[in-house]
């Protein structure tokens, strides 16, 4: 990022107010003072630019809308997939999906099996192109996997057809990403601007739907887009507060300071965003009809068999999650730059441990679903030798520093409650009245169904793999234990 947009001292999600001239901030620091970073040291000068994939104006996403057209020898990709979207395939195990829907699908998923193996060469060197390949092919894959009746051995494995397999593996590869869907597929390389005379912002983006067609995925792929949007200046300020805390003077923390009460109010407003998805997208839509096309192979006890594919390169495609809004390197980029420790939790999360082995948290698994450069990024982020909280530590109980971290990292809290309360939505309570009717439907057929007992939770699963109850409260947890002054 060439220069940081300058903190301003207020502003809603989408307008943010510029500085007065006469604020210390605007006042440029004396040339001699400029950072310059030990060449043993990882470069944080430019926590955006082209090697990270991160744009000044867009953050992680894109600058300009993503490409929806591959060249004409990839057509039968993009045609099964349209295929797919126009018969409306319905998922697999749904209770109300019919004998047609299965037939139907049936018949589409023989002409992804007919499909010939398109080599990829032509899409090399080109991100744009492969980006768009890994979309449809992914996409094409979940609806291949998911429109197929649960089988009667609930471990038989799940094949994806070498067509679509092999060229999947091969995209993924150059883009540094898994073979699955995943975040940027629904939501980084997935939208349009609704005016193109007018600038990529929050309310300038809408996003094309895949699955199901509903104004509800739609919606929830927006507002993943906006929030991305919005939270564009929280790099700008992270980049900039990393460069004062080279200088380290006084000055440098005054500055940080204000950077980081800024931030606060960048999160407040990004979690402002995330409360968008209540204005459009159905929270039974969504749980019955949009979520269940998102399932990975992770935790669903069926191995996904990439047929084609060696053995080397089928290793990096097992258990693997769905796409979640986890992925988003925006979040993990604000934990980081905060210094938010997730470590602890790392056991209740999916993978077992051991006394010998740390396992990776939640948040580092996710980091291979992210694009290949943005987790060059977090890497970066994470090594440069210039921490914030260190030098916050260092600081008086009381500091101007150590209030305006406290700000920045409760505004990190209150983002999580507020994900908290739509996940019960969207997740907890449908998952309760999806079994209430299900328990009514056989109680009417003259079943004995046992009951729930009070306050005993269902193993609720996030697409990430997680048990989803915990696993939020625990990460919220980690981000209040992070405060260094008063937790409130
Ligand atoms: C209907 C909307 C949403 C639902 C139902 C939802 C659901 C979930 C679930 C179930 C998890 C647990 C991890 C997993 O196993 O996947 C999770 C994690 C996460 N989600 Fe969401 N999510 C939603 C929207 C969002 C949005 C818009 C964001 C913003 C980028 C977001 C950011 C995160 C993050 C960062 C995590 C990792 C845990 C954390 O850092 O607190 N989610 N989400």
């Amino acid at each position: 990022m060439s220069t940081p947009p300058s903190p301003t001292s207020s502003g809603g999600p989408s307008s943010p107010r510029r500085l007065p001239d006469n604020h210390f901030l605007s006042i440029p620091r004396p040339t001699f003072l400029a950072p310059r970073p030990p060449t043993h040291a990882p470069d944080v000068s430019t926590l955006a630019g082209a090697d990270y994939d991160v744009d000044v104006r867009t953050g992680f996403m894109p600058p300009s809308p993503p490409l929806m057209h591959l060249p004409e020898e990839y057509a039968p990709w993009q045609k099964v997939l349209d295929d797919a979207v126009r018969s409306e395939l319905r998922v697999g195990d749904k209770r109300d999906t019919t004998g047609a829907d299965i037939d139907k699908a049936e018949r589409w998923r023989a002409h992804v099996r007919e499909l010939a193996i398109i080599s990829i060469d032509h899409l090399q060197r080109n991100i744009l192109l492969l980006r768009r390949a890994h979309q449809v092919l992914a996409s094409i894959m979940h609806f291949y996997v998911h429109s197929v009746p649960p089988p009667s051995d609930p471990s038989t494995p799940l094949r994806v057809p070498a067509p679509i397999a092999i060229p999947l593996v091969a995209v993924s590869h150059e883009l540094g990403v898994t073979p699955i869907l995943t975040y940027a597929d629904t939501v980084l390389w997935n939208w349009d601007v609704i005016d193109p005379s007018r600038p990529v912002d929050v309310d300038n983006v809408r996003c094309l739907t895949l699955f199901t067609g509903t104004e509800s995925e739609e919606h929830f792929y927006t507002v993943s887009a906006q929030l991305e949007l919005r939270g564009v200046e929280a790099l700008s300020i992270m980049r900039s507060s990393l460069d004062e805390a080279f200088v380290g003077d006084s000055l440098a923390v005054r500055r940080i300071s204000a950077y980081l009460s800024r931030l606060a109010l960048v999160i407040d407003d990004v979690a402002t965003v995330m409360m968008r998805m209540f204005d459009g997208c159905d929270p039974h839509v969504f749980y019955t009809e949009v979520r269940p096309w998102f399932r990975g192979s992770a935790g669903s006890g069926r191995k996904w068999i990439y047929e084609g594919v060696s053995s080397v390169e089928a290793a990096t495609s097992e258990d693997l999650s769905g796409p979640s809004a986890g992925q988003s390197t925006l979040v993990h980029a604000l934990d980081v730059f905060l210094g938010v420790d997730h470590t602890s939790h790392s056991h209740s999360a999916s993978t077992p441990t051991t006394s010998l082995t740390r396992a990776p948290t939640f948040l580092q698994q996710m980091e291979k679903y992210m694009p290949g450069p943005h987790q060059a990024f977090v890497h970066n982020l994470s090594s440069s030798a210039h921490q914030i909280r260190p030098l916050v530590l260092a600081q008086p109980a009381g500091s101007e520093l150590t209030l305006a971290y406290d700000r920045a990292v409760l505004a990190l809290k209150r983002f999580r409650d507020s994900h908290i309360r739509i996940v019960t939505v969207y997740i907890v309570s449908q998952r309760a009245r999806a079994e209430r009717e299900a328990r009514e439907e056989r109680e009417k057929a003259g079943e004995v169904v046992k009951r729930r007992a009070v306050g005993e939770q269902a193993d609720i699963r996030g697409t990430g793999g997680t048990q989803l109850v915990p696993f939020l409260k625990e990460t919220r947890a980690a981000t209040l234990r992070t405060v260094v002054g008063k937790k409130t």
